[in-house]
Parts: structure tokens; sequence; C-alpha cells
């Protein structure tokens, strides 16, 4: 499994250029692609920024020798490469185990090129065979937002940490919920309706915003686009 993950990470470098602002994902293959990055830049002396979607992206990149820089310093967003949870046939994805959700989103929606790094056991007919959606909520809310979604055929439970007593705490300071959902017959249409809930900050559906999908298999690395 990490074979076929340092080999996705290392397939996305073939989308770098000198002089480009890159969005740095969150997640352990996303982990490979920013340290094989740093190895890039230095190699072949590149002028290169990442901007994070998380404090664990911005520690690996300051460490791996990335220069960083915030969303509000950047004029444009060349490209962004991140991992995912599930990739529907559509190129949907649900994303967030790593609690970064919206922060990914706010950078990879404004990338002009979205890279995807999954292996194949990440492909789904639809989203939310295998997954729930992580939905951030503010904490105050949660329990309300939990019986509202409901109404959508959903079960949720409030995301506990584990080396930390209680539950998980964003980056942005807020409480994760994690929802499964009976079914999910149209993603993008259940990512708009998720966030009219009030108290929700933002949701794990990413639809129609994957440009690329490189997907690690044992017979090497497939390329989806959409
Ligand atoms: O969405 C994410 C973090 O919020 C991750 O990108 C996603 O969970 C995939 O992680 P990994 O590459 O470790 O499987």
């Amino acid at each position: 499994m990490e074979e076929l993950k340092k080999a996705v990470a290392r397939e996305a470098l073939s989308f770098v250029d000198d002089d480009m602002v890159i969005g740095l994902g969150t997640g352990s293959t996303t982990a490979y692609f920013i340290k094989f990055l740093g190895e890039l830049i230095k190699e072949e002396e590149l002028e290169v920024y990442g901007i994070p979607t998380s404090h664990q992206s911005r520690l690996l990149a300051i460490e791996s020798g990335v220069p960083v820089v915030s969303l509000d310093e950047a004029d444009a967003i060349d490209i962004a490469v991140d991992g995912a949870d599930e990739v529907d046939p559509a190129l949907n994805l649900i994303k967030g185990r790593g609690a970064a959700l919206t922060m990914e989103k706010i950078i990879e929606y404004r990338a002009g090129t979205f890279i995807v790094l999954v292996d194949e056991s990440k492909l789904v007919k639809r989203l939310g065979e295998k997954m729930p959606v992580p939905i951030e909520v503010i904490p105050a809310a949660w329990r309300a937002i939990a019986e509202e979604l409901e109404v959508f055929n959903a079960r949720a439970e409030l995301r506990m940490a584990v080396k930390k007593d209680g539950p998980v705490i964003t980056d942005n300071g807020n409480f994760i919920l994690d929802a499964r959902f009976e079914r999910i017959d149209d993603p993008l249409d259940m990512e708009i309706e998720l966030n009219t809930i009030p108290g929700v900050v933002e949701n794990g559906i990413f639809a129609d915003i994957a440009d690329v999908v490189l997907v690690g298999t044992r017979e090497g690395v497939r390329k989806l686009e959409r």
C-alpha cells in the first residue's frame, strides 16, 4: 500500500513546473508528494511555493524544504494535489478523514488543476458506499445538526479524538460529524444541501472539482480525467 501511495505521489510531480503555486493537501498520500516536491525543488532549483491545507501539511512542507505562503498572499493557485477517501466514476469525491476538509475545499476549488492521489481501493460505484461524509460544524450546533441529518436519511456520529479526551477539534476550532447516508444519489445536490444547514461550516463531498485522479494499482498508475 505504501508503495502505491509513493507511486502516485511521484507521478504527480510531472504536473509541477517552475514558478508555480501549489495547493498542498493533507493525509498520508499527500505527505509523500510534499516530501518528493521538496526534493525536486532542491534538485532543480525551482521557485515553487506551497499553500498548505492544514497544520499537518504546513509543518511537513517546512520540514521538506517547500516554501509556504498563505492563501491571502497568493494571486492564483496553479495546481493542488491531495488524497481522497472515495472516488466515484464521475470523479466526485469524499474527503475529510483527516478533518482538513474545509481548507482543502477552499484551496482546491481555486486551483487551476486539482489532482487527486488514491489507490484503487478508494474507487467506488457510489459515494458513501464505504465511508461516512465528514461534516465540519460549529461546536454548539453539533447535536441539532446531527438530528437534522436524519431528514437526509443519515446517521451522524461526533468524531472522537484518539490522543485527547473528547471530540476531535479541527484546525479551525470546530467539531466533525461523520454522517452515514443510506444513499447519495446526486453528490452535487447533497453537497449544496448540507451546506444550507445553519452551523455547518463545510462538508466532505467534493463534487465536480477534481480534474485528474491518479490511481495506484499493482499494474502501475492509472490516470482518470474529467
Ligand atoms: O481528506 C483528507 C484529509 O482531510 C485526506 O486527503 C484523505 O483522508 C486521504 O488520506 P490518505 O491519503 O491518508 O488516505
